[in-house]
Order: structure tokens, then C-alpha cells, then sequence
């Protein structure tokens, strides 16, 4: 029976017991020669395409494979290799030294290096960091002579295996893309305002010397990623696209198709430039984006391949067939099966990599569940059921598959774990008051000044301080059972008396515990609410090397039982001073998980706060007056389109004033963000009305107290007087003139004193002196401004 032709967009390469991470891990420590490295990639490599073969796929992808980063490789493989690489001989020392940084001793002189990586970045809106290619205002192009993406396809094809290759195009390459001077040694003033795009002209031959390396080696579809397809256009775009794909249309081999492809957005706004392309067909998410199909239809040529991105490539869900189905036939039955394909929305290097493994995971929930390996069977079925008209003539293996995938959708949408009654009665009394604090800042920030009884510029931290080995350890040891809960507790109990005795000695105003408890900043709340499942082997790539186990939110989220507060109050009882309570808040949980697809993102949302709700008003009740919502990660909920942002801020504000605004006066609310650059969302930020805000600030320096004085942050706040992510110890000078940065542009009232992040990643010494400093500096600043304050202790 005729069937559709599947396509994958990528498929997770680090490998189902994290081969791949050993692997370069192992190189990297010496364990490994340069050899064993390769060669272990290569049978991985191998593996994967069968297992792909094997489960019936037909458009198996070549050249997702990295072993660091794909827009490295396409960096690497177009010899854009900035110039303090250069002195480095090419090959994987370089390559290594460009994705991580090189300290130590040059592979061939012996000499001492130390050159930094390359910058890393959040990969759209997925939590994976790919490497910003540099390039200079000269910058020139050449194709490798020994491109991996074509040895990769002939390493398929030995195996019998027709592979599609997968290439970056050429114009998101430069707009992912920075610029950094030119080629020679002397760095130019003027490069913010250069375009990377204007080096296509000089980036395109190279690329047609690529497609026809492939068309020798034997590939027929080129897998073409343009993801900025889908973005929003800038001045320019348009032009380029137009630019490079006549350009590359010139000299195609016959034998090739180029299939543009899109992910993460919609593309309907620039179908009208897409269809005059001279390109052989275009791929949409259709996951994403479901509406974008009708436009599609319309616009896309009928000699075209359409690939339909119709099963996520980044959530855990198993796909709706039967919906996926309607959708597949619907635009066979206008295009024919012919150059009709299904596929993966977007790669599945987003997602885990088979849930085999998952083997003591609750029954029930695993039925709702399909991750890499089980979307290739899923697609494998909607390409043969997607070729026949409806399930009259099915195979009968076929359609027992669709019906059971019925059965299961319904089983979840009706099932008692995902719906809570009392969750969904609770959140539909939830009125705009519970979203505000009852009095304006400038009223309850006094009350609470008075009630902490605190010097001018008060020192706080972010929470967590190191995390030794000896507490993973004992974390480890208590996992599995070779400690005692007592032990391990009192273990934990002398961790933080010891914290807060030396936050004591140090001087600092506002304490925490320390967060020993906690194995990371999500998981820890996670455990305790309701609604939640975590995954024993569902690693996806982060960056690098490096992946995360995101928890899976598969119900309406409540929580049952008090989650911090009896580390806080016993925090509390150690010290006179104010302890500060710890809490994750509903975004940061929401981002840094697998999220529901049955509900919106936003009630999700509204569900999480509750939760946190009701701990902050545990916390308030146990005594505790200052209580700290982390949400660093609500700048990269933000949606792709500038249009759609609004209303995702809309939600994720009132989601944190929900956790938050329940405090009387006195209680202060304190929040922190890191990881990104806050300027654009700073009305957002002052919605969140949080009497506090710790930030991130040390690299961004100055853009970010310009745009707190731009957009007139009125509420307080401790941008980070230093950066955490460093060991070096920052002197009590620098410090100063930190601080006297930030007077410029802060009132003096409002002004904290703290480091820019978490401790957990550094060693106890540094951290002592580190804040030994800031105390210091907070002296000095007293002494500077004792003359200002009136009232005494009031201030
Ligand atoms: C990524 S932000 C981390 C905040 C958390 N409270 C900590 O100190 O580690
Ligand atoms: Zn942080």
C-alpha cells in the first residue's frame, strides 16, 4: 500500500544512556583517545540512523549530529573561526576551544593558552544554548575541504541508508550571527551598526560548493533550516532570502530538492515570498501553529513538497493520531500523497530519547507519554493512515494502533490525576484583587523598613550557598537508601547552622538557610506538589554536553503539604536575624518543566501561583517576614513575536503577583532574575510590584541602571554588586565603585547590597571572602551616607 513519505527534522544525538556525553566527556578528561572519540560517535551516529531505518522512516536526517553544536559546526565547516582560535591548528582542539573555552596547554607548541569560548545563546524559545558564530566586518568564508555533514551521509549510505541532509541556510546562519571587528588584529568602533547580512554575497559560493558536494555524494533532499522564516522580518530579510536562494538556484544540481524549513513560528505573514522562492518545498509547524495550514494550501506550489510538522518535537505527549490524521488527509486529499510528507514539528533533539528506560514510572502516566524513539512510530502510522482516505481499508495493525491512541487520549482527559475539582474551583474564584498588594510600595516599603529594623544599604544573598561534594554526596547516599533519613537530616540541619552561623560572623542583614535540602531550583518544589512526574532517564540537550531531566506537569497542580517551611523556621530559630524564605515561582516552574498541551500555558500558570500562594502565606504565618520568589526565567517565557508578547507578560505577572500578593504590609516580597537581559520587559517587571528585586547585572553593567532610570523603577532593588559565575574574589574597591555606578542611578534608599546569583556553584573560601567584601563595602557606604539619615535605624 502507497504511504507518505515521513520525515524527521533531527533526532537527539547525545544518545539513550547519554553516550555521547561520556564519550566527549572521557576525550576531554584524557580518558579517551582522539580516535576512540570518533569512532564511538560514529557507531552512535550509525545506531540512530537504524533505529530511524528500523522504525520506518524514510527521510532520516544527516548532519543533526554535533558533537558540540550544529551552528558551531556550520561555523566550523565554513571556516568562520575567529581569530583567537586561529593560532590553534584546525581540528578538534580548535573546535573544543571554540565551544568551551582553552586554558591550559596549546595541543601542538605546549605553550600556555587561556582564549574564552565563543558566546552561547537560548536556541529561540527551547531551553538548548547553540554558539553565536563571530564574524568580522571582512570576514571571508571557505568551505571546508573535508565537510563532516557530506562524510556523515556517506557513512549512511555505506549502511544502505538514503539519507537527507540537514543544513543550516545561509541567511539564519547571519542572523544568528555577530559581528566582532574585522579579520586583522584591530577591533573597529562601528560594528554595532554593521549588518551581517551583507556578507551573503561572500558566504553563498561556498554554500553551492556544499549542495553540490552532497548532490555528488548522492543526497537528492536537502533539508534547508530557516528558521528566521518564521520570526519577525527586519530590514532586509526579505531581500535576502530573495538573494540567496536565486543564488543558489543558479548552479543547483539537477538532482537536488531544497526543502525549506521552518520551526517554532508561524510563517502565513511572508507565504507571498516564500511561494517565489526557487526552492523545492517548505516544511511548517504545524504544532506550533495550526492555523498557518490553510494559508499554506493556498499559497504553497503544487509541484512543491509540504511537510507537515504534525508531532512535537519538544513535549513528552504522546500526538493526537486521530487529529493529526484529519489534519494529514485533509491536505492529501487537496495535494496528493505525492509530495505530501509528515513529520516532526521541529527537531527532536528537544525531546527524550525513548521512554524504555522509564521503567519505574507510574503506569498510567507513561501510557499519556511518547518520547524520540516512540514519535517515530507514531509518525511511521500517520504516514501509512495518512495515504488512504479514511480507516475503511486500513491495515489492521494500523488502525489498532489509532484506536488504542484514541482510547489513551480519552483515558488521560477524563482521568482523576489530571483533573482536580478542588484546583480548577479554587482558580475559578480568582479575582483581580488577589492579584495586587493591598497598599502601594511606597506606604508598605517604610512599615517594613521599620518592622526589619535594618542599616541603609542592606546585605542579603540569593539563596543557595555552595553545594560541596559532600552534600551531593550525602543527597546521593540518602537516594539510595546507604543513609538514614535522621542522618541525612541532621546532616543537612548542621549544613545550615553552619551557614548561618558564618552569614552571622560576616555580617550579613538578611539571612537565608542555604538551600542544602534542595537538588535544583524546580525539582525541589516539584516533589512536593501534586500534579507533577519525574523522569528517570529523560535527558535532553542543554548545551554542549550538558542536558537537563525537565519534571513532567501532567495534572492540576496543588500542593498538599507546606513545602519550605520547616527549613526556614528552623533557620530561624538559629538567629535573631531576619531569615529569608525561599521560594521557586509559578514561571520559573512552568518554563523549566514539560508543560501540559491540554490546557493553556497561563492556567498552568494560575495553578503553580496558588500553590506558592498558600506557601507564602504558610511562611507569613510561621513568622517569617521576608519571603523571596525566584523567577529568573520569566524573560525566556517571552514568546518569539514582538506581537505576541503583551499578552504572555500579561499572564506571567499576574501569575507572580498571585504567589505573591497575599502579605500584609510588613512581609516583604523580594524576587530575582538572571540569566538574561531584563531591558525590554521593564514595565513587566515593575507590574510584578515585588518590594525587591535581585538582578543579574554584573555583565550587562550599565544597560541595565539606564533602563531601571529609563522606565523609572520605583520599587527597591540589589542589582548584583558582583558576578557569582567567576571564583575570583571581587575587592572591597571594585565593589565600591560598583555601588557608587549604581547611586548614579538608584536613590540611595532603595538600594540592596548582594551578589548577582545563587552561591551553590562556588567554593566555600571564595564565597566567605567574597561577601566579607560586600559587608565591607555596605561599611563604607554607611559611613558615606550617615550624615543623610535622620531618623536613626527608621531608614
Ligand atoms: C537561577 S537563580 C537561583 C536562585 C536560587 N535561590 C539560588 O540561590 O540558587
Ligand atoms: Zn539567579
Amino acid at each position: 500500500m502507497a504511504t507518505l513519505q515521513s520525515s524527521i527534522i533531527g533526532f537527539p544525538r547525545i544518545g539513550a544512556q547519554r553516550e555521547l556525553k561520556k564519550l566527549i566527556e572521557g576525550f576531554w578528561a584524557g580518558k579517551q583517545t582522539e580516535a576512540d572519540l570518533l569512532h564511538g560517535a560514529q557507531a552512535l551516529r550509525a545506531k540512530h540512523w537504524q533505529l530511524q531505518r528500523d522504525r520506518g522512516i524514510d527521510q532520516i536526517p544527516v548532519g543533526d549530529f554535533s558533537l558540540y553544536d550544529t551552528v558551531l559546526d556550520t561555523a566550523y565547516l565554513f571556516n568562520a573561526v575567529p581569530q583567537r582560535y586561529q593560532t590553534i591548528p584546525r581540528g578538534l582542539a580548535q573546535y573544543f576551544a571554540m565551544g568551551r573555552g582553552l586554558q591550559g596547554a596549546h595541543p601542538t607548541t605546549g605553550d600556555k593558552v587561556d582564549v574564552p569560548a565563543m558566546e552561547m545563546k537560548k536556541w529561540f524559545d527551547t531551553n538548548y544554548h547553540f554558539i553565536v558564530p563571530e564574524v568580522a566586518t571582512d570576514q571571508t568564508f571557505t568551505l571546508s575541504d573535508d565537510p563532516a555533514i557530506v562524510a556523515h551521509l556517506r557513512e549512511a549510505q555505506a549502511l544502505g541508508i538514503a539519507a537527507k541532509p540537514v543544513v543550516l541556510g545561509p541567511v539564519s546562519f547571519l542572523l544568528l550571527s555577530k559581528v566582532t571587528g574585522t579579520g586583522g588584529a584591530t577591533a573597529v568602533s562601528s560594528t554595532a551598526e554593521f549588518d551581517c547580512l551583507s556578507l551573503l554575497p561572500r558566504l553563498l559560493p561556498e554554500y553551492v560548493k556544499l549542495l553540490a558536494l552532497l548532490a555528488e555524494a548522492g543526497a537528492t533532499n536537502v533539508q534547508i533550516d530557516e528558521p528566521f522564516l518564521g520570526m519577525d522580518f527586519t530590514v532586509g530579510m526579505a531581500e535576502a532570502y530573495r538573494t540567496a536562494y536565486d543564488y543558489l538556484a543558479v548552479d543547483l544540481p539537477a538532482s537536488l530538492r531544497l526543502i525549506l524549513t521552518t520551526y517554532f513560528e508561524r510563517v502565513n505573514n511572508c507565504l507571498d515570498l516564500i511561494k517565489r522562492l526557487p526552492v523545492h518545498g517548505l516544511h511548517i509547524d504545524l504544532v506550533r501553529s495550526p492555523d498557518q495550514i490553510k494559508a499554506a494550501l493556498d499559497a504553497v506550489p503544487a509541484d512543491w513538497i509540504l511537510s507537515l510538522g504534525v508531532i512535537n518535537g519538544r513535549n513528552i505527549w504522546k500526538t493526537d493520531l486521530n487529529s493529526a490524521l484529519d489534519v494529514v488527509r485533509k491536505v492529501v486529499a487537496q495535494r496528493g500523497p505525492e509530495r505530501t510528507w509528515v513529520a516532526t514539528s521541529c527537531s527532536l533533539l528537544h525531546s527524550p530519547f525513548s521512554l524504555e528506560f522509564e521503567t519505574t514510572l507510574d503506569p498510567e502516566i507513561k501510557d499519556w507519554l511518547a518520547f524520540a524513539t516512540e514519535k517515530l512510530d507514531e509518525l511511521r502510522v500517520l504516514a501509512v493512515a495518512g495515504a488512504s482516505a479514511d480507516n475503511a481499508g486500513l491495515d489492521p495493525q494500523v488502525a489498532a494502533v489509532l484506536e488504542a491512541n484514541r482510547q489513551s487520549q480519552a483515558a488521560r482527559r477524563s482521568s482523576n490525576r489530571v483533573v482536580n475539582p478542588l484546583v480548577q474551583d479554587r482558580l475559578a474564584v480568582v479575582t483581580p484583587d488577589m492579584c495586587r498588594r493591598a497598599t502601594p510600595f511606597n506606604d508598605r516599603y517604610p512599615q517594613q523598613r521599620a518592622a526589619q529594623r535594618l542599616p541603609l544599604f542592606p546585605t542579603t544573598t540569593i539563596g543557595s550557598f555552595p553545594q560541596t561534594k559532600e552534600v551531593r554526596q550525602a543527597r546521593l547516599k540518602f537516594k539510595r537508601g546507604d543513609l538514614t533519613a535522621e542522618a541525612y537530616d541532621d546532616f543537612l540541619r548542621r549544613e545550615t547552622e553552619r551557614c548561618v552561623r558564618l552569614q552571622e560572623d560576616i555580617g550579613l542583614d538578611v539571612l537565608v538557610h542555604g538551600e542544602f535540602e534542595r537538588n535544583d531550583m524546580v525539582e525541589y518544589f516539584g516533589e512536593k506538589l501534586r500534579g507533577y512526574v519525574f523522569t528517570a532517564n529523560g535527558w535532553v540537550s542543554s548545551y554542549g554536553t550538558r542536558c537537563v531531566k525537565p519534571p513532567i506537569i501532567y495534572g492540576d497542580v496543588d500542593r498538599p503539604n507546606p513545602m519550605t517551611v520547616d527549613w526556614s523556621l528552623y533557620a530561624q530559630s538559629l538567629t535573631p536575624k531576619p531569615m529569608k524564605g525561599m521560594l521557586t515561582g509559578p514561571v520559573t516552574c512552568l518554563q523549566w518543566s514539560f508543560v501540559r498541551d491540554d490546557q493553556a500555558r497561563s492556567v498552568t500558570a494560575s495553578q503553580l501561583a496558588l500553590a506558592i500562594r498558600d506557601e507564602v502565606n504558610d511562611l507569613e504565618k510561621a513568622g517569617i517576614r521576608t519571603i523571596q520568589i525566584d523567577e529568573p526565567a520569566i524573560r525566556e517565557g517571552l514568546p518569539l513575536r514582538r506581537s505576541d508578547w503583551d499578552d504572555y507578560l500579561e499572564w506571567a505577572v499576574d501569575a507572580f503577583l498571585l504567589s505573591s500578593s497575599s502579605v500584609q504590609d510588613i512581609t516583604q516580597i523580594h524576587t530575582h532574575m538572571c540569566y538574561s537581559d531584563f531591558n525590554d520587559i521593564f514595565p513587566a517587571i515593575q507590574r510584578m510590584d515585588a518590594d525587591v528585586i535581585t538582578i543579574e547585572n554584573s555583565r550587562s553593567d550599565l544597560k541595565l541602571l539606564r533602563a531601571f532610570d529609563r522606565y523609572g523603577y520605583h520599587n527597591a532593588s540589589g542589582p548584583g554588586l558582583y558576578d557569582i559565575h567567576s571564583p575570583r574574589v571581587p575587592s572591597v574597591q571594585e565593589m565600591n565603585e560598583r555601588l557608587a555606578a549604581l547611586l548614579e542611578y538608584l536613590p540611595y534608599q532603595l538600594i540592596w547590597l548582594n551578589p548577582d546569583c545563587g552561591l551553590k556553584t562556588r567554593g566555600w573560601p571564595e564565597v566567605e571572602s567574597s561577601l566579607r567584601n560586600l559587608t565591607a563595602t555596605a561599611a563604607e557606604f554607611r559611613r558615606r551616607y550617615a550624615d543623610k539619615v535622620t531618623d536613626a535605624g527608621s531608614q
